[in-house]
């Protein structure tokens, strides 16, 4: 029993090159490396990003949390074990809790009304991303829940852990810092190791839906990006 636990906890914070999560991401490019390279990231981290672009980023991005947040109670309602709803309940106090704050405070530094914060138009990018994780949540199985999730925290790990720049702007550089600490790095490897040990009992049909998931989702990070920047 004891043995077995440790080598769980080795699986879930070194999900290495092969399995399923990188056999996705490799069929996802070049998306992939478009959105964690994408110019909107690189304004970020070295701290040029203007602040109108910044405001209606996080305006939008507040409503995609609010979709993610649904998704991620769907996974612990959909996990085939115990330990896996636990691990996934773990991450939904991230969400509510340091998340939350960080937006309020934004909101307040950045001037953006109380319409903007709780009802605002949503753009293109935004819509097609929510009905993304919607029709997941309400249609997908454990598999196809965990591909989504994935590639929403994995994406964020990536670009954010990029560089080690510290932009002045506490809006920018807690930004960064949320999704390139330790905690956010192993929430991420574990989410990996889940999709890559769900992936290993899953046929060739539903490898291939999820492969098809994941690269609609990873085209949905770039779009979002790219709707704030051009
Ligand atoms: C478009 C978009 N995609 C992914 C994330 C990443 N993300 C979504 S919720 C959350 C906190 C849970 O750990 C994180 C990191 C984002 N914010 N916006």
């Amino acid at each position: 029993m004891g043995g077995e636990r440790e080598e769980e906890v080795v699986a879930a914070t070194s999900p290495g090159t092969t399995g399923f999560s990188s056999w996705l991401r490799a069929r996802s490019e070049p998306d992939w490396t478009a959105v964690v390279e994408h110019p909107f990231t690189d304004a970020l981290l070295d701290g040029s990003m203007p602040d109108e672009y910044m405001s209606s980023y996080l305006v939008q991005d507040y409503q995609f949390v609010d979709d993610f947040l649904a998704l991620l109670g769907a996974a612990v309602a959909k996990a085939d074990r115990y330990s896996s709803r636990l691990a996934l309940a773990g991450s939904i106090t991230v969400v509510t809790s340091e998340e939350n704050t960080y937006f309020q405070r934004a909101f307040d530094a950045l001037g953006i009304p109380e319409s903007d914060r709780v009802d605002p138009e949503l753009d293109p990018a935004t819509v097609v991303f929510r009905d993304l994780m919607r029709d997941t949540r309400d249609n997908g199985g454990y598999a196809e829940v965990l591909t989504v999730l994935t590639v929403a925290e994995w994406t964020y790990l990536e670009w954010a852990g990029r560089a080690p720049a510290k932009p002045d702007s506490f809006v920018h550089a807690e930004w960064i810092a949320l999704h390139s600490n330790p905690g956010f790095q192993s929430w991420v490897a574990w989410l990996r190791s889940e999709l890559d040990r769900v992936g290993e009992g899953l046929d060739e049909r539903e490898r291939a839906r999820c492969l098809r998931l994941f690269q609609q989702a990873t085209k949905c990070e770039l779009d979002f990006f790219t709707a704030h920047w051009d």
